[in-house]
């Protein structure tokens, strides 16, 4: 996150201020509800310092001193408005007759937070207006009467109708679901390809539509440390992960654990486990996390290594998220070494496995396009540029990984992102490169496996992709590879 959590709020700070700021003009009560400051706050960080909304809304939330009411209706706003941005965007356009482009960005900022409460919320249309109003007048005074045009124009077409409108005048399909579903067309097209890949395109919609709704929070309970799910009120076992679930309170549950439960996806949960389980361990194995950061799948390795007398050495690049990692494993009585460091440096005999090592988790950088639900401004962040980027960075840690495997070693290739040029195409470039020297394991059946339920993987013969709408997960993307040739120098080899 950006330096942005020091901005100074429009709410004016501490306590949110149900009057903040400025004071109010005569005539023109300038009230305007701590959640909607909040919401406004944020998306402005977001849009001017690249903030992250996930890492920022709590801050803000905790500053503003919001109830849990207004916190819900907070987040609601914030996450719902940087979601759909491009639909309302579009609907903006039209309702001002001008382009998105042209219209100062902070009143833009107010006109979508405006359009969300007018088209997608239960609040009614005249405290919507007049707290939009309110708070244009607020942060572009000269503005407020332009905004107050735009969102009577919005208020008086139904959503459904503006949708219609928004719909004219699309070239194909992509471009049709890119602008209702609000997802740049080329994310859309990249789903579409992936999806098709499984035979499986008739599903996009759904998934367009699962990345649209708010994720439930999800509990990971690390096995063997004696934290019982029994004892946490209203736990309901996931559907496919054996150390997942959901609560009553999971934010509750997690903060009174001592770190024994953590807030954590199923996906995430599962690619840490298909690996810790795809073979029985041995004790003193050695295992590797080699970009760990902030060290979710750390944890849950951490634990099953513990359970089963193998040791775990985290990597990562960047030092803060190594010090996450840190925090992540606190919990689990296991000394992890973890080191900040370039993972395609990785030298196995540095880190006391001069036979390289038995498993390692390769959880690439990749562009998340597979947590769209949880991060909702990254959307419009990404860039296809960014693909052809990281794809590159992949495959130089896939080689990376598989020389610092031991002879008959798992390595787990993992992405949070379906887009086929990071999953499998780098999979299979790698596989290539090292043709005779890894081979693929049936992932799939080791996901299978371990999974409480059966998993609908048709059309994925041996990887693992876990989808939003199907398995209300992350997209995460998991394969298996072993090292199958007798590595004699790990260190010093390279792929052909
Ligand atoms: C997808 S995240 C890993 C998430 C993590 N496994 C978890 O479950 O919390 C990828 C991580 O790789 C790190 N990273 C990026 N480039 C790297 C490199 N060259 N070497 C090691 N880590 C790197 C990023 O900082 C990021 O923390």
């Amino acid at each position: 996150m950006s330096g942005s959590a020091s901005r100074r709020p429009v709410g004016g700070g501490a306590g949110g201020g149900q009057r903040g700021g400025r004071p109010a003009r005569r005539g023109a009560p300038d009230r305007i509800s701590a959640a909607r400051l909040v919401a406004y706050d944020v998306l402005e960080a977001v849009r001017a310092d690249e903030a992250y909304a996930n890492l920022l809304l709590p801050v803000r939330i905790r500053r503003a001193g919001l109830s849990r009411a207004d916190a819900a209706f907070a987040t609601e706003l914030t996450y719902g408005t940087l979601r759909m941005q491009g639909l309302y965007d579009r609907v903006i356009e039209l309702a001002a007759g001008r382009s998105a482009d042209a219209i100062d960005p902070a009143v833009l900022d107010v006109l979508r937070l405006g359009t969300h409460q007018l088209l997608a919320t239960r609040v009614p249309t005249h405290a919507a207006v007049f707290e939009q109003v309110a708070l244009a007048r607020r942060v572009a005074p000269k503005a407020a009467g332009f905004a107050n045009a735009v969102l009577r124009t919005v208020s008086r077409t139904s959503p459904e109708a503006w949708r219609e409108l928004v719909a004219e005048g699309a070239s194909n399909d992509d471009e049709l679901l890119a602008r209702l579903e609000s997802h740049p067309a080329w994310v859309v097209r990249a789903f579409r390809a992936a999806l098709e890949r499984e035979g499986r395109g008739a599903e996009l919609r759904e998934l367009l539509e699962a990345d649209n709704a708010a994720p439930r929070v999800n509990l990971v309970v690390l096995p063997g440390l004696g934290a019982e799910p029994a004892g946490i009120e209203g736990f309901e076992p996931d559907r496919f992960s054996p150390i997942g679930g959901t609560a009553a309170d999971p934010i509750a549950a997690a903060a009174s654990s001592d770190g024994r439960i953590r807030v954590q996806d199923e996906g995430s949960q599962l690619a840490a486990l298909v690996l810790a389980r795809a073979a029985p361990v041995r004790a003193g194995e050695r295992w590797l996390d080699l970009c760990a950061g902030p060290g979710g799948k750390t944890a849950v390795l951490a634990a099953e290594a513990l359970a089963g007398g193998a040791s775990l050495t985290a990597n990562e690049l960047a030092p803060a998220r190594a010090e996450l990692v840190r925090n992540a494993i606190a919990a689990v009585p296991l000394p992890v070494e973890v080191r900040v460091g370039d993972g395609r440096e990785i030298d196995p005999a540095a880190l006391g496995a001069p036979d390289g090592f038995d498993r390692i988790l390769l959880d690439a950088p990749c562009t998340g396009l597979g947590a769209l639900r949880r991060r909702p401004e990254a959307r419009w962040r990404k860039t296809p540029s960014d693909v052809a980027e990281l794809t590159r960075l992949q495959g130089e840690l896939f080689d990376a990984a598989v020389r610092a495997l031991a002879p008959g070693g798992i390595l787990a290739y993992v992405t949070c992102s379906p887009h086929t040029a990071e999953t499998r195409g780098t999979l299979g470039a790698a596989l290539e490169r090292w043709r005779g020297r890894i081979e693929q394991l049936d992932t799939a059946a080791a996901a299978q496996a371990l999974a409480r339920h059966p998993l609908d993987l048709e059309g994925e013969p041996e990887t693992v992709q876990l989808w939003p709408h199907r398995h209300g997960t992350d997209a995460m993307f998991i394969a298996l590879v072993r090292r199958s040739d007798e590595a004699t120098d790990p260190a010093a080899e390279g792929p052909r």
